[in-house]
């Protein structure tokens, strides 16, 4: 498990995580250039498993209970900007929070090496 640095409590822990997950996903949904990847998707449950694993991540007391990163992209061929319009909606999310930039970093370094696993599948 990642190690408890303080990170889930600047994120304002689980009502904080909630935000910034509710968020991000508005951010995206409102986005044209990724928008279509979350037209008729299960939003409920990316909802979920998103606000599992960014707790998990982020050293909360939470598991991450949703599918593999490579299996939960497959066939949706991902590329790196779709990958950056995300970041930056997740940077957003966590501006209007109140998040700290140092934890901001610190949250998108955890996530980073998901980046090849998440892109062209
Ligand atoms: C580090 C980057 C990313 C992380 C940590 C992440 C995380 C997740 C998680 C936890 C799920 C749910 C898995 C499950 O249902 O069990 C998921 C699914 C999904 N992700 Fe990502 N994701 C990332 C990048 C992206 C990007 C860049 C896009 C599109 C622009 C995207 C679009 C989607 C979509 C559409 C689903 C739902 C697929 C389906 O239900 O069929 N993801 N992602």
């Amino acid at each position: 498990a990642p190690r408890d640095d303080g990170l889930y409590h600047a994120l304002g822990e689980e009502p904080g995580i909630v935000r910034i997950v509710e968020g991000m996903l508005l951010g995206s949904a409102r986005d044209p250039r990724i928008a279509r990847h979350f037209r008729g998707i299960d939003i409920e449950r990316l909802r979920e498993k998103l606000i599992e694993q960014l707790c998990f991540e982020s050293g909360g007391p939470c598991v991450y209970t949703g599918d593999s990163m490579e299996e939960s992209h497959k066939g949706l061929r991902l590329t790196p900007s779709d990958f950056n319009a995300l970041v930056e909606h997740l940077q957003d999310a966590m501006e209007a929070e109140g998040v700290p930039t140092p934890a901001q970093n610190r949250l998108l370094a955890r996530l980073a090496p998901m980046r090849g696993q998440v892109i062209d599948r």
